[in-house]
């Protein structure tokens, strides 16, 4: 059988990054679940291979911004599905993974910045209520281990709500500052306003703001436990080989 073929026994799963944070809780979640199997953990300093010599079908990867394209180009490469949970994977970045997938269209990729659901809800509705207020900004807040910032989901949710305040014609957000510390209004990412917080006992936490003439709605998220994000990171592994190409989001898999 092809490794791209993940047949009918148990999925055949490695974990690229298995030692770190996630990758750990993943190794715990696929060992305590009857239909997936942890057949390779693979962390820096070992050889890809180890996925190819254990039959890996499906490959999951909490790695770095900076080593995560190697582990996806060999997945696509060798014939392994890949559900990815790396940050740092901008357009640029997932142009080229679209180019590796061209020749193998058996393959897949699923590519989230956040496999928790109520962070993925949090986007949704961020989504919806871009439209109806004046002023929109982000705050994400992470345990200081993080290695970059803004996080993935913080970049993400302001794309996505400065792509519904374009589609319904808004301007920029008011903000009258001339003056100003480097950095006190945040990052900006398409026009939103970004804020970073990194405090020791935190995991991973976001709050989005909205404002207009007269009322405020503030959508906020806490992971709280990094258990919260496996639900997604196995739906994505027992989804990815119906979905060849690239998926970015698993907003789609949960039919929102
Ligand atoms: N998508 C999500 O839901 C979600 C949730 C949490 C974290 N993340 C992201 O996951 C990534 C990892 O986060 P973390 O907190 O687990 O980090 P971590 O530092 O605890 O773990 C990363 C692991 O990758 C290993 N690694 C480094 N280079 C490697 C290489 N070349 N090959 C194999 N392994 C290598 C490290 O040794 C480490 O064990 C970050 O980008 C983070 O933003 C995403
Ligand atoms: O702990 C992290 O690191 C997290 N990274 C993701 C991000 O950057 O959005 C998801 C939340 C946790």
């Amino acid at each position: 059988m092809n490794a791209a073929e993940t047949g009918n026994g148990p999925i055949r799963v490695g974990v690229i990054g298995g030692r770190g944070r996630m990758g750990s809780e993943v190794c715990r979640a696929v060992e305590a679940a009857p239909d997936l199997e942890l057949a390779a953990v693979v962390d820096e300093g070992d050889s890809l291979s180890a996925l190819v010599d254990a039959g890996t079908q499906v490959a999951v990867d909490f790695t770095h911004p900076g080593v995560v394209l190697d582990g996806i180009r060999f997945c696509v490469e060798q014939g392994i599905h890949a559900v990815v949970g790396t940050t740092g994977l901008d357009e640029q970045r997932l142009a080229t993974i679209r180019g590796w997938l061209e020749p193998h269209p058996d393959r897949g990729v699923l590519i989230a910045p956040n496999f928790a659901i109520g962070a993925v809800l949090t986007m949704k509705f961020a989504e919806i209520a871009a439209r109806y207020f004046e002023s929109a900004e982000v705050i994400e807040l992470h345990h200081p281990r993080k290695a970059d910032a803004p996080s993935g989901t913080a970049d993400h949710t302001a794309r996505v709500i400065a792509a519904a305040r374009r589609s319904a014609g808004l301007g920029a957000a008011p903000d009258a500052t001339t003056q100003e510390l480097a950095g006190a209004r945040g990052a900006s990412v398409d026009d939103v306003r970004v804020h970073s917080v990194r405090l020791a006992g935190l995991v991973a936490h976001q709050e989005v703001l909205f404002g207009t003439e007269g009322e405020t709605l503030t959508l906020r998220h806490d992971s709280l436990d990094r258990k919260s994000f496996m639900p997604g990171v196995l739906l994505g592994v027992r989804k990815v080989s119906d979905l060849p190409g690239l998926t970015v989001g698993i907003e789609g898999l949960l039919e929102l």
